[in-house]
């Protein structure tokens, strides 16, 4: 699946419900695995549009956080084997979509992952949080969560947020599918439940707690305070340019 939305694939309301079908798409037709990536050459995802947050119509966000917590239950929780070729930049829900596979291999560069939330005025949900502590250690998450740390590859790789380095976007294929070649002699329901009971506590917890997910999205997003912290990181972004 190759992400596609220039310039950043920042995921709004229409590259969510994308993913969404896409990933039914997947399920349905039974593929063995996905490798998840990009078009562009320097960007995997920006993560969440952030114009979609920012003084936002309460409907369309309200159907834009549903899409994202079912693009996350449909990837997090697929029966399929799952890979991210991260061939650029991936901040907060860029990091959480690669978070989300069982495998990531990124490109070398000068590029940076992770979840910098805070560093918005704005909280990583508890799923994002679960999804970075199935990932790396609840102490180095904690630390990285507090302080919206962008890891550059190698520190990635050393904390255990990526688990090979790639030369180029090909390469990065290459040994995502090497991952999957991994699971040739294992039977398929055996890895697929074993992938779902490891992952189920934090699938449930959301589960369990979707509504409330989404209550608390939607004060955070009408809250003046976290208006204004949206306004300036947008300027600062626009600034950059
Ligand atoms: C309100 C309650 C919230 C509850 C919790 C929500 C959890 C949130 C999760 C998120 O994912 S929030 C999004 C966080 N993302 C970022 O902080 C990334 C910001 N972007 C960058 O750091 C850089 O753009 C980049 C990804 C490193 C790429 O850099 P590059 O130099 O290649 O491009 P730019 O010139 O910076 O950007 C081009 C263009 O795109 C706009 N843009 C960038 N990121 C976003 C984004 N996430 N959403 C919307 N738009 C984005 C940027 O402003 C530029 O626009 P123009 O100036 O061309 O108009």
């Amino acid at each position: 699946m190759t992400l596609q939305r220039p310039p950043v694939n920042s995921l709004n309301l229409d590259l969510l419900k994308e993913m969404s079908k896409s990933l039914d798409e997947i399920a349905k037709n039974k593929s063995k695995a996905m490798i998840l990536t990009s078009a562009s050459p320097k960007v995997f995802s920006a993560g969440l549009d952030i114009m979609e947050m920012y003084k936002p119509d309460l409907k369309r966000v309200e159907e834009f956080w549903t899409t994202l917590q079912e693009v996350w239950f449909k990837l997090f929780g697929s029966n399929f084997i799952t890979a991210a070729a991260i061939n650029g930049h991936a901040p907060a829900g860029g990091c959480l979509l690669a978070m989300s596979c069982e495998y990531r291999v990124m490109t070398g560069g000068n590029f940076s992952i992770g979840l910098n939330e805070t560093a918005l005025g704005i909280v990583a949900p508890n799923w994002f949080m679960d999804t970075m502590t199935n990932t790396i250690p609840v102490r180095e998450a904690e630390y990285a969560l507090t302080t919206a740390r962008m890891f550059n590859v190698e520190e990635a790789l050393k904390v255990g947020l990526i688990d090979e380095v790639a030369t180029d976007k090909d390469d990065a294929i290459a040994k995502c599918k090497g991952f999957i070649g991994k699971f040739d002699r294992i039977p398929a329901l055996a890895r697929s439940i074993t992938k779902l009971k490891m992952r189920q506590a934090a699938i449930k917890r959301l589960q369990d707690g979707r509504r409330e997910d989404l209550n608390e999205f939607l004060q955070f997003v009408q809250n003046p305070k976290i208006q204004k912290s949206l306004e300036m990181y947008i300027q600062s972004l626009k600034k950059k340019a």
